[in-house]
């Protein structure tokens, strides 16, 4: 459905924001993660058509957008990170208002989105009094008003509780069955139940692209736990990758990411996705220093 072609975005001289990123994507949710600055806006905004590549290409169905925005524009809904809605507007009228601009006259569809989305009992409250997690649901149904083959959402979870975090998760996952749903986040675990692949930046490149399963797959036997008195943490902290550090008294239950056994009594560990991502992640530096 879209495939991303060697695209390069830099800004000015001195900065390359995605550096040469491939991918194929069909249905199904895209978890694309990575810290703060990794490219994951720029990507999803040449994607929305809303800044072009600087070089490389994204063809949707066959077609260059960049070339004719048109094409993919008709058939994408996003959600932006910073999605505001206005003060004075009901939640009805909002859609309303979104309607109108995408040509939707159907007044059943802006219904049925409501309802989707959970918000049909409030519909008649001012936008403006919902909280973080309302809001960004609102901001879905607009997204998903000229019924897109392509949904783009742009760290929907930051901010949010963790009961709105499980219900927007839910819909999210709801909405991958029949549509190609591209997610960014830096919080691994809003998307590892509910992504059908992780796409993993990291300084505009694509580190991995994979299905969370090989992910975990790949990190069998490098992820290690160990229980070891206080003084020995000390001396290990300086020499292994620690993930995760438990202080029980004397003792201290450690999780490491390390290639093979790092001492005798570290025992292989079933990985977390985190970890897993964590292990690629000391594993990829180790390879390049
Ligand atoms: N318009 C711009 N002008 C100059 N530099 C930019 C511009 N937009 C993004 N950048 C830079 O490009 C890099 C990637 O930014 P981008 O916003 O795509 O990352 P991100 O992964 O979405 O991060 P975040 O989670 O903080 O939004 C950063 O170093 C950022 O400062």
């Amino acid at each position: 459905m879209l495939e991303i072609r060697n695209v390069v975005k830099t800004f000015g001289r001195d900065v390359t924001a995605v550096g040469g990123v491939s991918l194929s994507l069909g249905c199904g949710l895209v978890g694309l993660i990575g810290h703060n600055g990794a490219g994951k806006t720029t990507l999803m905004q040449m994607i929305a058509t809303l800044t072009r590549p600087s070089s490389g290409e994204i063809v949707f169905d066959g077609v260059d957008i960049a070339k004719k925005p048109g094409h993919i524009r008709r058939r994408l809904g996003f959600l932006p990170q910073d999605f505001g809605v206005y003060p004075n507007l009901s939640a009805l009228e909002f859609m309303q208002y979104f309607a109108a601009l995408k040509g939707v006259r159907d007044p059943a569809r802006i219904r049925q989105l409501l309802e989707l989305v959970n918000l049909h009992d409030v519909a008649k409250r001012p936008a403006s009094s919902f909280s973080g997690g309302m809001r960004r649901r609102l901001g879905i149904a607009q997204a998903l008003l000229g019924d897109p083959d392509i949904l783009v959402v742009d760290e929907p979870t930051a901010g949010l509780d963790p009961e709105e975090r499980l219900r927007f998760r839910n819909l999210l996952a709801d909405l991958g069955y029949n549509k190609l749903v591209i997610m960014s986040t830096h919080i691994v675990s809003d998307v590892e139940s509910i992504a059908s692949h992780l796409a993993i930046m990291r300084g505009g490149k694509l580190l991995a692209y994979e299905t969370p399963a090989a992910m975990l797959a790949q990190a069998r036997g490098q992820v290690w736990s160990a229980n070891v008195d206080a003084a020995a943490y000390d001396e290990l902290r300086a020499t292994v990758h620690v993930l995760h550090a438990q202080r029980q008294g004397e003792r201290v239950a450690l999780r490491i990411a390390h290639p093979h056994a790092p001492f005798a009594g570290a025992t292989a560990a079933e990985p977390t996705l985190e970890e897993a991502l964590m292990a690629q992640r000391y594993a990829a530096q180790e390879l390049a220093a």
